[in-house]
């Protein structure tokens, strides 16, 4: 048995000031897997102990199989919940933990056939006669969900079931949970603030922040859609590059995209997905660039979709398979309310003078090879390094570039840019996605 939950504009207020839950409206259809993603303190949890029966809503419906169940008690719920911390009896085996449950709901009939179907579903089959004592952290939490399957519930809730295991644990487990959750076909509700695993394992993915819904959609929809900035922010590794802009549009010339020291043309005339740049000409917004937006070739080997940006090396992370590139460009990092700051400004106690001297001859390596490319290239320096506001002798921010391992650019070695006009995100002052364009309109008024 598989079940729908429908939560409508769902409310829940633990106190005057905590609203934890905001007029939540959310559709789970039976047998998907959803996962409510969102920093920590969103309200994840608060929605889920919802749907339990733990809470009860302050205003809104929650229903059922379309059943309304605001107060249905717990046990009526046929609900299996499974947390980060596993709680085993440390005094009953692998068998009398997961057998517990049936003890309990009818105590009369044998539980040993029901117990050893969900071990063996769970490959723990040897483990049965061992303590919590005598497992690892995996495989407690294997029993763990032993005892939530045994009960053959109708929806799993799991609350950050692997964040106390090991990354390389927690790869394999969600895995299993996610062929377990299919095969067995019941409705999953799945918290975590951990973004790849809600990409990796939800059908659906529904982002909170501050106990409102930002946007639900598949992984690839709210990875290549976000609606907004936070979304945007909070989904892909690494994260994408957030960079404060101003659009501009002179007369007679060609709509470009301000940077500071850079800036970029957009193609004329504008394609549909740039159009609502239009409306903001002359305001700040904030660009976003993901890692693969972005390369390091020379500038002979633009493609059409293509501009040029210049930027100085400042870092290189090696990946093994690929290695991410910190730039310098000049451009301001814009950084997200709700999120922890962006990438920090590396922080130089007191440059020495041969330290002045090298980030001096970057500055002026960034300026002086704009300046040399300006002429055939979208790009063009406007201020000297001194005007943008940042300490002397610091570099500014950094965009993240994925560039091939074989590539072994050097910390402070002038690289070209190509930036994909295709993959450009823009979000007006109030974080809306305006490009690529929305498929509703917002409201301009607000
Ligand atoms: N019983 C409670 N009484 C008062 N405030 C609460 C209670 N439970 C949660 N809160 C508050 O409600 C907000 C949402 O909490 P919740 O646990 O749902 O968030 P979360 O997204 O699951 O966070 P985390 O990932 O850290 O578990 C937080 O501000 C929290 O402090």
């Amino acid at each position: 048995m598989t079940r729908a939950i429908s939560l409508q504009e769902v409310t829940k207020v633990y106190s005057r000031d905590v609203t934890a839950v905001d007029r939540l409206s959310l559709d789970i259809a039976p047998g998907e897997f959803l996962v409510l993603l969102g920093p920590s303190g969103c309200g994840k949890s608060t929605v889920l102990r919802l749907i339990a029966g733990l809470e009860e809503p302050t205003s809104g419906t929650l229903l059922l199989d379309g059943e309304w169940a605001n107060t249905l008690a717990p046990g009526d719920r046929k609900l299996a919940m499974v947390f980060q911390h596993y709680a085993l009896y440390p005094n009953m085996t692998t068998r009398q933990n997961i057998g517990f449950p049936l003890r309990i709901e009818a105590p009369h009939d044998n539980p040993r056939p029901r117990v050893e179907e969900a071990a063996r579903t769970l490959g723990i089959q040897d483990l049965l006669d061992r303590y919590p004592a005598q497992l690892s952290g995996g495989e407690r939490q294997r029993v763990a969900m032993g005892r939530a399957i045994v009960r053959r519930p109708s929806t799993f809730l799991m609350d950050e079931p692997l964040s106390n295991l090991d990354a390389k644990l927690r790869t394999r487990l969600r895995a299993e949970i996610a062929t377990l959750t299919r095969h067995m076909g019941v409705t999953t509700v799945y918290v975590t603030h951990d973004q790849s695993e809600a990409m990796s394992l939800g059908d659906r993915v529904a982002i909170m922040r501050d106990g409102v819904l930002q946007q639900t959609g598949t992984g690839r929809e709210v990875y290549q859609l976000p609606d907004n900035v936070f979304v945007a922010a909070f989904v892909g590794t690494p994260r994408i590059n957030l960079l404060r802009a101003t659009v501009r549009a002179p007369l007679g010339g060609r709509m470009s995209i301000d940077f500071g020291p850079q800036r970029i043309e957009l193609p004329h005339p504008l394609s549909p997905e740039h159009q609502m740049l239009r409306i903001q000409m002359g305001r700040e917004v904030t660009v976003g660039l993901r890692s693969e937006a972005l390369r390091i070739a020379p500038p002979q080997h633009m493609r059409p979709s293509e501009v040029l940006m210049n930027g100085v090396v400042q870092h290189v992370e090696y990946q093994g398979h690929e290695s991410l590139v910190h730039v310098a460009t000049g451009a301001r990092a814009a950084e997200v309310e709700g999120l922890e700051a962006p990438r920090p400004e590396p922080r130089r106690p007191r440059a020495s003078r041969r330290e002045a001297a090298r980030s001096g001859r970057l500055g002026r390596l960034l300026g002086w090879a704009t300046e040399r490319e300006g002429s055939s290239s979208v790009a063009t320096l406007e201020r000297p390094e001194e005007e943008t506001g940042r300490p002397p002798g610091t570099l500014p921010e950094g965009m993240v570039v994925r560039a091939s391992a074989e590539m072994q650019p050097r910390v402070g070695e002038h690289v070209p840019i190509l930036l994909d006009l295709k993959q450009l995100y823009v979000f007006d002052d109030a974080g809306r996605r305006i490009c690529p364009a929305p498929r509703r309109l917002p409201d301009l008024e607000h």
